[in-house]
């Protein structure tokens, strides 16, 4: 969906994890499915959410390294393919949009904004996730990691996605963690942080234009956004 007969008033680019779906679950299903292999003690939920945001080869070295597994080389690797693997066979298993998503990204298309994902999630992983919760049709730009060849918190990430996405005189970014509020920073993007993701730190601290505590909250948050910082 694009932006159909209203006029383009710029970019909304979207984190994936911990902004428009908790995947949670599904990260920790996987992970602790590689624990279990590997004779080492599950994680669950609550300690998964704290290795998210840097891609899956930093959550399983950020697990290994927790559970003072050393880091070689070719065990590493072995282990990132075996979570990949995982994940792959339960991708949206238990993954679901936050509430309101479906309704606000609809409302947003519909008042002209070009919508777009920029996650640290790989793109292929992130297409299928989006698409099996049907809303996919909404980002004609979907961009992983592997996407562009440059990851969150690097603002080539982003500012790739946006030009890609159509661009226009104004981007703003929406996402849950430290990763997205430095890459926006960097950027030079206004940023909205949500509150309900997997951030480590209290992001007010982090000083993003805007903190909503709902999705529904964020179309609110643009306009003053919009208001405020004149393109
Ligand atoms: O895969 C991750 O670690 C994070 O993904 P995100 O960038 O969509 O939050
Ligand atoms: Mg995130």
């Amino acid at each position: 969906m694009t932006n159909g007969s209203a006029e383009h008033k710029g970019t909304i680019v979207f984190d994936l994890d911990g902004t428009l779906v908790d995947s949670v679950p599904d990260l920790a299903g996987a992970l602790d499915g590689l624990m279990m292999e590997m004779g080492l003690p599950a994680f669950g939920i609550p300690a998964t959410r704290k290795l998210i945001g840097h891609g899956i080869a930093n959550l399983v070295r950020g697990a290994l390294t927790l559970r003072s597994i050393e880091w070689q080389h070719d065990q590493g690797l072995h282990a990132i393919t075996r979570f990949t693997e995982l994940y792959s066979e339960r991708l949206s298993r238990e993954t679901r949009p936050y509430p309101d998503v479906k309704q606000t990204l609809s409302m947003l298309a519909e008042d002209g904004w070009q919508l777009a994902v920029c996650t640290n999630k790989i793109e292929r992983y992130a297409k299928l996730i989006l698409s099996d919760l049907g809303l996919a049709r909404f980002f004609p730009v979907i961009a992983g990691p592997d996407t562009f060849g440059v990851a969150k918190p690097d603002p080539r990430h982003l500012l790739e996605t946006a030009s890609h996405a159509g661009g226009g005189d104004r981007i703003i970014f929406v996402g849950d963690s430290e990763v997205d509020i430095s890459t926006a920073k960097a950027a030079g993007v206004p940023v909205i942080a949500v509150s309900y993701g997997y951030a480590k730190t209290p992001l007010a601290a982090l000083l993003p234009e805007a903190l909503v505590d709902r999705f529904s909250d964020i179309p609110k948050a643009i306009d003053d956004i919009a208001r405020e910082c004149p393109s």
